[in-house]
């Protein structure tokens, strides 16, 4: 990619899908990634980074699946500076009409001398060649220098301009640890402009991190220093602390157009459904006092704050909640709405569903209606999420009792459908309902997970709100090789798992989301058993 023609647009680079999907616990299927990159595409993001594709079977695919189905934005794909990464990524974005490779090796000497225990001079010389190499599969070539801000500046300068020598059309400065300050990051890339005047040829990218709070500050100064590709994720998600996040740089470029004088080609007003979709698959909460999408970001609680909005909202406020598409859908629906309505509503939240698929979702929704007086979007959107997940998983609940008593330890008994497609049955006597329910998942399908994290949240407000419940399960442990009749459940190495699931009975929504997580956890031991298995091949 070439620089933006226009010397102030600001190119949107999302990386939800790739440095996002790196935070603990979050795993998500090739379905749930393909709806993000649907959704990043219509919220007008320039560059996907799809994945890491040499990282598993499931990347690759994943990442393979968006190149050939998502249009508009370019689709990147990451890879070590070495040859099997290159190939790899290639193979996987090869179909798209945008691919880019985005190849990376430290330049920190902490890096080089502990890490990769090698030398400057051989991390100059596999820039050169992981640059060369993806050069010639694909036009567009993004390089990072990674731990750029804690590295020697000169010798960074050398590594950029080789990178640029082979081809390089964009040059990436991550933070990679969240080190640096606004200051110090805006004068590491001045000055690299200074020395390597040919990046005035290629975009420069931030790829920062917030271990200190300082990601969108330090993306920001970046931006003031010349650069003109920012990295971000989704809600801020990412390694650690996470990645700048998209949403607050798309909102401060907009809001604070008047001193930056930048912009982007963002639809902002796709924000608030982007930042929900990636909150209920990845199963990571958004904080209530989160800028922009936090449930609180537009609520005002003190009087004189009220008292201040109802005279004229910009006493208070300084976005419109609409423009981030807030309140922008008061649609609702009740037990009396037919197909047509509900096809209309979803068609309204950007889901076409037609044939077995609106069947599916309107007897969902009926079921939901006549617990429920009325049905809004937000749940609307939490359904057909949830619909969403349900198509591929492995394992699926079929039916629970459970007996809750102050008098007597609860019991419960489930039947869960295998991947195999029998059904197995299995009971407990727990500490409380839901762990009886967990353990009797685990005596049914024969499989020992531990319960690593437990949430719920009401989708809505009120009584009759709809509960979503996130789990995440581990399998496997450290000191043991752990071995099922479940195949391809054998690992000594520990997998978690993520599920999520949505319903009127929070007992349901709970144990629905122990089965998912579970089915992603013994997917993923699945994977690990062959990638060891090939690895041991000769
Ligand atoms: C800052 C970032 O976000 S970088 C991206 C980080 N993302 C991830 O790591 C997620 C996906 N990663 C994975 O699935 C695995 O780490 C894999 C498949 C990539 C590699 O797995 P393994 O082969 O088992 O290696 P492992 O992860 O243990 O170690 C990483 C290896 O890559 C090397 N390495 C690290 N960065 C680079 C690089 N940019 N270029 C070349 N080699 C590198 C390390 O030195 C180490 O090599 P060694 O095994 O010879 O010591
Ligand atoms: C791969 C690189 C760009 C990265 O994620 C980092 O350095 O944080
Ligand atoms: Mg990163």
């Amino acid at each position: 990619m070439t620089p933006p023609e226009d010397p102030n647009r600001i190119l949107l680079f999302d990386t939800t899908l790739r440095d996002g999907e790196q935070s603990p616990g979050i795993s998500l299927n090739t379905t749930e990634k393909l709806e993000i990159a649907q959704q990043l595409a219509r919220l007008g993001v320039d560059v996907i980074e799809a994945g890491f594709p040499i990282a598993s079977p499931g990347d690759f695919e994943a990442v393979q699946a968006i190149a050939r189905d998502v249009d508009g934005p370019v689709i990147c794909a990451l890879a070590r500076a070495n040859a099997a990464d290159i190939d790899r990524a290639w193979e996987a974005i090869r179909d798209s009409e945008r691919p880019r490779i985005h190849t990376f090796l430290s330049t920190s000497d902490i890096h080089i001398e502990h890490q990769l225990m090698s030398t400057r001079e051989d991390v100059k010389g596999l820039a050169r060649a992981s640059v060369a190499q993806a050069k010639a599969l694909c036009d567009d070539v993004e390089y990072s220098p990674m731990d750029a801000t804690r590295s020697d500046f000169a010798f960074t300068a050398e590594v950029v301009q080789i990178a640029i020598d082979e081809g390089a059309t964009t040059i990436n400065i991550p933070d990679t640890v969240g080190y640096a300050t606004p200051d110090e990051y805006a004068d590491f890339l001045t000055q690299l402009y200074a020395m390597v005047p040919d990046l005035r040829g290629v975009v420069l990218s931030t790829h920062c991190h917030d271990d200190l709070g300082l990601a969108v500050a330090n993306s920001l100064a970046g931006a003031g220093a010349g650069a003109r590709q920012i990295e971000c994720a989704v809600n801020g998600i990412g390694e650690r602390a996470g990645n700048a996040s998209l949403e607050e740089v798309i909102m401060l470029i907009r809001t604070r157009g008047d001193r930056l004088g930048l912009h982007t080609n963002a639809v902002t007003t796709e924000i608030a459904r982007t930042s929900r979709l990636v909150s209920r698959l990845t199963g990571y909460p958004v904080q209530p006092n989160k800028a922009i999408v936090g449930r609180n970001a537009f609520a005002h609680e003190s009087g004189i704050h009220q008292d201040g909005v109802l005279k004229e909202r910009s006493t208070y406020e300084i976005m419109d909640a609409r423009s981030i598409g807030l309140d922008a859908n008061s649609l609702v629906l009740g037990k009396h709405s037919g197909r047509a309505a509900l096809r209309q509503a979803l068609e309204d939240l950007g889901y076409t569903v037609d044939g077995a698929t609106l069947k599916q979702a309107f007897e969902r929704f009926k079921e939901v209606a006549d617990r429920k007086k009325q049905v809004t979007a937000l749940d609307l959107e939490a359904l057909v999420t949830d619909e969403l997940r349900a198509d591929v998983q492995g394992y699926s609940l079929e039916w629970f009792d459970v007996e809750a008593s102050t008098r007597r330890p609860p019991h419960a008994t489930v039947a869960v459908r295998t991947p195999q497609d029998a059904v197995v049955e299995g009971s407990f006597t727990g500490d409380g309902p839901i762990d009886a329910i967990f353990r009797a998942i685990n005596s049914a399908t024969d499989i020992d997970a531990r319960l690593r994290e437990f949430r719920v949240d009401a989708v809505t407000g009120g009584q009759d709100a709809l509960g979503e419940v996130s789990v995440v399960v581990e399998l496997g442990a450290p000191e043991e090789a752990v071995k099922t009749d479940t195949p391809g459940v054998l690992t000594g190495r520990r997998v978690t798992g993520a599920g999520q699931a949505v319903a009127t009975d929070i007992i349901e929504a709970a144990a629905t989301a122990y089965v998912r997580a579970l089915g992603n956890a013994v997917q993923k031991a699945q994977a690990a058993v062959t990638d060891a298995e090939l690895a041991q091949t000769p």
